[in-house]
C-alpha cells in the first residue's frame, strides 16, 4: 500500500508534500510546530486540509480544492490507525477486547476477531495481559496492546505520534524491538524526536520545518549528510552553511571552512554545506598557532554532560570534549573561544 500526500493547511501554515513506498516506514521529523502532528491528523482523517489529496494506492481518501470533485473519507473507513503517545484504550474493556474491536468493526465474527486478537497480543508479548483491563496495565504494557490494537485492525496506513515518548526509558528499547520487527512489511508514518527511532525504525525521513518538507531520503544519508540545520543537530552533527569554494564552503561572514567534496562536488559559488561531528573539534582559547586548521570564533552558549565527556554548544555549533578541558580552558557559558577542526574532518556537500 502505497501513499501520496500533498495537503495544505491555511490555518497552520502547513504545506507539504511526501510519498511512502508499500511497506515502507517513513519517519516525520522536525522541531516544535514544524507541522508533523498535523500532517498525522490530515492522514488520519481527524483535520481537512483547504487544499490537497491524500491518495493510498489508488483510493482518493481526501481531495480539496483540485479538478474534479471534492472527497473525503470518514477516519473509520480509511483503514489507517493511529497510535499516539497516550495508548487510549477502551477502559470498560479487557486488552484482548480491546485488540479485538478493529477486526469486529470490520465485520469480522466475535471467534474471529477474539482469535486475531489473541494473534497479536502474542506478537507483541502480551497474552499474560489479555483480559487486563487497562487500569490494572503499566504504560509499557498498555502501549504495546495498542500496538496489538492498531496493527489487528490490518491498516493499510500505519500511523504513529511519538508512540515511545510518553514511556520509561527502560521500557522504551523492548518496544522499540517490537515495532522494529512489525514494522518490517507495514506501510507506517511515524513521528518522532528520538534519533535512533529514525535510526532504526525509518526507511526514509522527511523534515519538516516551518510547515514545509526542508528535506527527505534515506534515513542514512539524511544523517549522516544532513543538508537541513535542524537533520545535523537531529543526528547530533555540525552543519555550516553557505556557497562552495573549490574546497570548502564560505560562510555569509566570509568564515572559509576547507573540506574534503562529496560526489558529486558542489558547483562553485553554489549553496553548500559543511558538516562534521562534533568529537572532531577542539576547543581553543585563542587562534589555532601556524596550522592550516580551520577555525571558527564562537561564544559558548551552553554546556551538557554527555557520558564522560562535555558537549560545548556554541549557537548551532557544538564540541566535545573532556571534563579536564573545560576545566583548564575555564569553560562557560558566555566565553568567548575558537573552535578548531581539521579539513580531513569536514564533508562538503551541495545543498
Ligand atoms: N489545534 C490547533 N489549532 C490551531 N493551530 C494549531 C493547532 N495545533 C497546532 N497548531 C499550529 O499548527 C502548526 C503546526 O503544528 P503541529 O502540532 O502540526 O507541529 P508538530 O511538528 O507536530 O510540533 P510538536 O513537535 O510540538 O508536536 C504550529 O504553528 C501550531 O502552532
Amino acid at each position: 500500500m502505497s501513499a501520496l500526500v500533498e495537503i495544505a493547511v491555511a490555518e497552520r501554515g502547513v504545506d507539504v508534500a511526501f510519498e511512502v513506498a508499500d511497506g515502507e516506514t517513513v519517519a516525520l521529523l522536525g522541531p516544535n510546530g514544524a507541522g508533523k502532528s498535523t500532517t498525522l491528523a490530515v492522514l488520519g482523517g481527524l483535520l481537512r486540509p483547504d487544499s490537497g489529496r491524500v491518495v493510498l494506492d489508488d483510493e482518493v481518501l481526501t481531495s480539496t480544492g483540485q479538478t474534479g470533485p471534492d472527497r473525503w473519507v470518514a477516519p473509520h473507513a480509511r483503514r489507517t490507525a493511529l497510535l499516539a503517545q497516550d495508548p487510549l484504550l477502551f477502559p470498560h474493556l479487557s486488552a484482548l477486547e480491546n485488540v479485538a474491536f478493529g477486526p469486529r468493526s470490520t465485520g469480522n465474527g466475535r471467534r474471529d476477531a477474539r482469535a486475531t486478537a489473541a494473534r497479536w497480543l502474542a506478537e507483541v508479548d502480551a497474552t499474560e495481559l489479555a483480559d487486563r483491563r487497562p487500569a490494572q496495565l503499566s504504560g509499557g504494557q498498555a502501549q504495546r496492546v495498542a500496538v496489538a490494537r492498531a496493527l489487528a485492525a490490518e491498516p493499510r496506513l500505519l500511523l504513529l505520534d511519538e508512540p515511545m515518548a510518553a514511556l520509561d526509558v527502560a521500557v522504551a528499547p523492548a518496544l522499540r524491538t517490537l515495532f522494529r520487527r512489525v514494522l518490517a512489511e507495514q506501510t507506517t508514518v511515524i513521528v518522532t524526536h528520538h534519533v535512533l527511532d529514525a535510526l532504526l525504525l525509518a526507511d526514509r525521513v522527511v523534515v519538516l520545518d516551518g510547515g514545509r518538507v526542508v528535506e527527505q531520503g534515506a534515513t542514512a544519508d539524511v544523517l549522516s549528510r544532513p543538508r537541513s540545520a535542524f537533520a545535523a543537530r537531529f543526528a547530533g552533527l555540525n552543519l555550516v552553511a553557505g556557497t562552495a569554494t573549490p574546497d570548502g564552503v564560505r560562510r555569509p561572514d566570509g568564515v572559509v571552512l576547507h573540506g574534503t567534496p562529496g560526489d558529486p562536488p558542489p558547483v562553485d559559488g553554489a549553496a553548500a554545506v559543511a558538516v562534521f561531528r562534533p568529537s572532531a573539534v577542539a576547543v581553543h582559547r585563542g587562534p589555532p598557532g601556524g596550522s592550516p586548521r580551520n577555525a571558527l570564533p564562537v561564544l559558548v552558549t551552553e554546556l551538557e554532560p554527555l557520558g564522560d565527556l562535555v558537549r560545548v554548544r556554541a549557537g548551532d555549533l557544538a564540541a566535545d570534549v573532556t571534563v579536564a578541558s573545560v576545566a583548564e580552558l575555564a569553560l562557560a557559558p558566555g566565553a568567548e573561544v575558537t573552535f578548531v577542526v581539521k579539513a580531513t574532518e569536514v564533508d562538503v556537500y551541495a545543498r
